[in-house]
């Protein structure tokens, strides 16, 4: 038995939610660029959960279960009080608030196929509330509560910070949302799908795959990436940053992907949004300095930037603090973990590899007073 390090080329199930080939991503057949010019989020998820682009009753229906089960537990929003809130991540927070819905969830045990269809919609309706509530709490304001009229992009920026978005934020957010539900086998995916294949339940899949994309290495880059952007400043520092890290062989955050070698299809669409509206907000420093940075990384390491890259300074141009990115693409990603969950339990074998184990040979235990 030999090891494959990070498992790097090795195909561990059929699925039907979306695909990579030739560095072209679809979602059940559809390009990336086709829904991200043109879907909603809230088709996305039909899309990903169904297999199909809904009708428009279909997705009036699912638009309006979503905005009915938007609405999370007083004791969940209580429970944000009850510990240091200032002092935690929210990617932490948000994995133990999931974790903890679960428990008001009288059907959280049901594995049938309509109790799990009725939590994926509970669980993706909360997931933004979770968020923008444990945001405003942190800041001593009061929750907003969900409102039922507006789409589920609107609705996210408006529970955040209590104004309705413009046209221009709104379609901005969408898009983000639309090109961030699904990767095919992610470590986060992945990490849903080892769960349940244990035939254990969905909140529990959902809180696992959230610990895992919350590392540096995969979801948690986003916010490392605007954290450099704030710590380079301005343009003149790009160089000198950017090649001294290098130069210690530090991996710059927003760069690289394990699947993708010519560059990640979904890159493009968030350096357009992240030009337009860095500009639009007065701060076209931000995307200024991407693009130096994108220029000498590539120029110099023939690294493309990842989907975590331009979506640094589109989310900081719309005005959302930076640790709640990583969180934001939860928001986003929970449809395609629920997707992977759905299929996982639709076709389950338990998921078990194998280790190639390389520690000491046969040894006799010793007593302890003989060590
Ligand atoms: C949503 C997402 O999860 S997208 C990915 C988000 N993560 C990041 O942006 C973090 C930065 N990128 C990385 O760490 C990696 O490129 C990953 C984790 C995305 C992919 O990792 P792997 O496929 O395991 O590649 P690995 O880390 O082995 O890198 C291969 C080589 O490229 C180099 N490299 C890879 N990414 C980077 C980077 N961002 N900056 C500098 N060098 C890099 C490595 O140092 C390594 O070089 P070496 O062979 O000389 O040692
Ligand atoms: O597929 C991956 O390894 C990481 C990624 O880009 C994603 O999850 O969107």
């Amino acid at each position: 038995m030999t090891a494959t390090k990070g498992l790097e080329g090795v195909v561990a199930t059929t699925s039907s939610v979306s695909s990579i080939i030739d560095d072209t991503l679809t979602y059940v057949g559809y390009d990336i660029d086709d829904l991200a010019s043109n879907a909603t989020f809230e088709e996305v998820i039909y899309l990903l959960w169904h297999g199909a682009l809904p009708n428009k009753s279909q997705l009036e229906e699912l638009t309006k279960q979503l905005a009915e089960n938007a609405e999370i537990p007083a004791e969940v929003v209580n429970h944000f009080e009850t510990y240091p809130i200032d002092k935690v991540h929210p990617m932490g927070a948000l994995r133990t608030a999931v974790s903890l819905l679960g428990l008001y969830d009288e059907e959280a045990d049901v594995m049938s196929e309509e109790a799990n269809y009725r939590k994926a919609i509970r669980i993706q309706a909360k997931i933004p509330t979770l968020v923008t509530t444990f945001a405003r709490v942190r800041q001593g304001k009061e929750a907003v509560a969900p409102r039922t009229d507006l789409s589920f992009a609107a609705n996210f920026l408006y529970m955040l910070s209590g104004n309705e978005p413009t046209a221009i934020e709104e379609e901005a957010f969408n898009k983000a949302l639309v090109l961030h539900a699904d990767h095919e086998l992610n470590a986060s995916t992945f990490t849903a799908r080892v769960c349940v294949a244990t035939l254990a339940d969905i909140y529990s899949g959902v809180t696992a795959a959230i610990g895992a994309l919350k590392g540096p290495l995969h979801g948690g880059a986003n916010e490392q990436v605007m954290k450099m952007l704030t710590e380079i400043g301005s343009v003149d520092n790009v160089e000198p940053y950017i090649n001294e890290k290098l130069a210690n062989k530090e991996k710059i955050m927003g760069f690289g992907h394990r699947v993708y070698r010519k560059g990640d299809p979904r890159a493009k669409h968030l350096k357009e949004m992240s030009q337009k509206l860095t500009e639009l907000t007065g701060q076209p420093q931000y995307y200024d300095m991407s693009i130096k940075i994108h220029e000498i990384v590539t120029g110099q390491k023939n690294l493309p930037p990842n989907v975590d890259f331009y979506s640094a300074s589109v989310y900081h141009s719309l005005g959302i603090e930076h640790d709640l990115f990583t969180p934001i693409f939860a928001v986003s990603r929970a449809s395609g973990w629920i997707a992977h969950i759905l299929e996982q339990y639709s076709n389950n074998r338990l998921i078990r590899p194998r280790a190639e184990y390389v520690g000491p040979g046969m040894q006799k235990y010793v007593p302890i007073e003989n060590r």
